[in-house]
């Protein structure tokens, strides 16, 4: 249906889905002198100490790992957000090689990857896919990777990456030390390209190695019975158009 080729990539994902072309899309380039300094804005606040990682999976679009979403045990809270919002899964957009593979870029730089934490608002909506739609639905923690040491805990995943199940994974351990960040109204950045996303973009990257980030790119976007493998590399949507929308920090 949809994916990062030719014929199926961002460029024609307006035919199918016409937010595409939307007031609010995602991702963005962030430039930082222009962001407005708001101080009304709080630090944000994560717990995520009980949360519980029920799978890791290859979406055809990315690796994704799940986590048990029924009650408010690994939330995100403060920042832009009014209320709590819920760990639904998370998963990552990674280039081909070292210099582009992030979705946000920084003044027209981009890094090597981004992880996405995605929440929703289980206070205001019953489910993630009434969430999903609506415009305070959704809150997604954007974090860079850039290449350099290897990553204390990252092996978790890239060790597993074959594997479908393994339990106890605090994605805690992914952020940086500083939780300083740029916050704006955005979408999802894959199909169906909602525009219901509160983004929360940190300033500061967490550092992977390039043998990390070689263990995404051997996964496939094709499944094991396509006659061609599509090695898993570029699923990133390039930065949207900012229409008037402010960039908070
Ligand atoms: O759950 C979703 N997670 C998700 C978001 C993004 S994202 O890049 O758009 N993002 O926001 O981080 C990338 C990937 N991924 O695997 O690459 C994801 O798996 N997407 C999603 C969906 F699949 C639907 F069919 C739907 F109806 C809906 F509302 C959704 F929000
Ligand atoms: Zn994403």
């Amino acid at each position: 249906r949809w994916g990062y080729g030719k014929e199926d990539g961002p460029s024609v994902w307006y035919k199918n889905y016409p937010v595409a072309e939307g007031s609010r899309q995602s991702p963005i380039d962030i430039v930082p002198n222009e962001a407005s300094r708001d101080r009304s804005l709080d630090p944000i606040i994560i717990n995520y100490d009980q949360c519980t990682s029920i799978n890791i999976s290859n979406n055809g679009h990315s690796v994704v790992v799940e986590f048990n979403d029924s009650d408010d045990r690994s939330v995100i809270k403060g920042g832009p957000l009014d209320n709590p919002y819920r760990l639904k899964q998370f998963h990552f957009h990674w280039g081909g090689k070292g210099c582009e593979g992030s979705e946000h870029t920084v003044s027209g730089t981009g890094f090597a990857s981004e992880l996405h934490l995605v929440h929703w608002n289980a206070v205001k909506y019953k489910t993630f896919g009434e969430a999903s739609t609506a415009p305070d639905g959704l809150a997604v923690l954007g974090i860079f990777l850039e290449t350099g040491d290897d990553h204390r805990w990252l092996h978790m995943i890239t060790d597993v990456l074959y594997m479908v199940k393994y339990k106890g994974f605090n994605p805690k351990c992914l952020l940086p030390s500083r939780l300083h960040y740029w916050t704006y109204l955005g979408s999802l950045t894959t199909p169906p390209l909602h525009e219901s996303v509160i983004w929360i973009v940190l300033k500061e990257p967490i550092e992977v190695s390039e043998k990390q980030l070689g263990m995404f790119r051997m996964l496939l976007f094709t499944g094991e019975e396509d006659d061609q493998r599509l090695r898993m590399e570029n699923n990133f949507r390039p930065p949207q158009p900012l229409k008037g929308r402010i960039v908070r920090e």
